[in-house]
């Protein structure tokens, strides 16, 4: 390739990160070099300055399966950008700001992470952000329905039994709704519950798996203590008291960060293990099984979290809930409540 040729392909890759250094000779290299990366995923992050999306962002530009990462937000993502690009992984890291640029950040990707809009602070629910975030969650989702709309979408944005039901709404609105590529993180539910139960038993949480059902938000989070891996049993004391650190482990941070907002790093870490999962179904990877709120039959509820089989098209198996004991029967009538109630909220903001 001319020198010349090699010197536009950078320039054009830079303008949107670094528009002054166009033409820089050192830079040139630097994007020959970032094309050697081309044969992973490509993965768009929008929030990705704030307190999960930094993090989030640095642990996707440390993972393998990444060629391409877009870094979208409303403020600061030149300054991320610029930082993440200096780390000698192998993914093409790529900043844009404000709603002009959404679009370009968005053409192309096939895996849409979305921790952007408010967190909560002491005191306030997850529904309490619905005024705020079921707007941004609405403009982010029309630019993937507009620039890939066959691309995954994690939603990360609270209150996400709603955030999703608006998504599903927008998607079909623009005529690419497509369930199995939709999929609400809860992942950080399940990391919560390993870790404590692990606690609990004496064990190494890496070797324990809880699956966490129903939604993201209080009672709707349902630990299925009774199924969980090694099998083990538990007190009524026990069962009582995980069930309720479980539920309230969002709400454990807010408090302990005083106003300084939620959980961000162990989000930053449940959201790469997610995104991983769902990077490694796209590849054809066999036996990838998640827990992540989706459009189900599961339940009479349109949307619930259980565990879904990922693959080449996202979640292409959604499970039963299997047996439960009368501890969790009664806790999954409480979180259909509230569930039916979250999940009609997000629909309405969209349909009325
Ligand atoms: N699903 C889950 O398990 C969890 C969800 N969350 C939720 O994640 C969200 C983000 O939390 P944090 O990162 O702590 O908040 P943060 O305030 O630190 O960061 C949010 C980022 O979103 C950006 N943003 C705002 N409007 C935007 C728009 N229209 N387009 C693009 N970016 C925009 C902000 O500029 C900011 O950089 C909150 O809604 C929080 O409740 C938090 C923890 C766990
Ligand atoms: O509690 C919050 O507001 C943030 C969140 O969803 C979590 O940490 O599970």
């Amino acid at each position: 390739m001319e020198a010349n040729q090699r010197i536009t392909m950078i320039a054009a890759h830079l303008q949107p990160l670094n528009p002054q250094m166009e033409g820089s000779s050192v830079l040139r290299r630097a994007d020959c070099r970032a094309k050697g990366g081309s044969s992973g995923f490509k993965v768009a992050i929008l929030g990705a300055a704030g307190g999960i999306g930094q993090p989030l962002a640095m642990l996707m530009k440390m993972n393998p399966l990444v060629s391409v990462l877009h870094l979208y937000d409303v403020v600061n993502s030149p300054g991320v950008t610029a930082d993440l690009s200096h780390m000698d992984t192998g993914a093409v890291v790529r900043g844009f700001l404000g709603q002009p640029q959404l679009e370009s950040a968005l053409t192309g990707m096939d895996l849409v992470i979305i921790p952007a809009g408010v967190p909560r602070k002491p005191g306030m629910t997850r529904d309490d952000l619905f005024n705020i975030n079921a707007g941004i969650v609405k403009t982010l989702c029309e630019g993937v329905a507009k620039c890939c709309p066959n691309a995954i979408v994690n939603l990360i944005s609270n209150p996400v039994n709603s955030t999703v039901p608006i998504a599903a709404e927008v998607f079909k609105k623009a005529g690419t709704y497509d369930p199995k590529r939709l999929l609400g993180v809860t992942t950080l539910d399940v990391v919560r519950a390993n870790t404590f139960v692990a606690e609990v038993l004496g064990l190494d949480p890496r070797e324990v798996n809880v699956p966490v059902v129903g939604g993201h938000a209080g009672v709707t989070i349902l630990p299925l203590l009774s199924q969980v891996k090694p099998p083990c049993s538990f007190t009524p004391e026990e069962t009582n008291y995980l069930t309720n650190r479980i539920q309230n482990g969002g709400t454990e941070v807010v408090e302990a960060k005083a106003g300084a907002g939620s959980a961000t790093l162990s989000m930053a870490y449940a959201a790469v293990k997610f995104a991983d999962a769902c990077l490694r179904g796209l590849r054809g990877d066999a036996g990838i099984v998640e827990c992540a709120f989706v459009a189900s039959q599961v339940t009479e509820l349109p949307f619930f979290a259980t565990k879904v089989q990922l693959g080449r098209t996202g979640a292409e198996e959604v499970f039963q809930l299997g047996p439960l004991n009368e501890y969790e029967r009664v806790g999954l009538e409480k979180a259909k409540e509230e569930l039916a109630g979250s999940i009609q909220k997000g629909i309405a903001f969209i349909t009325k």
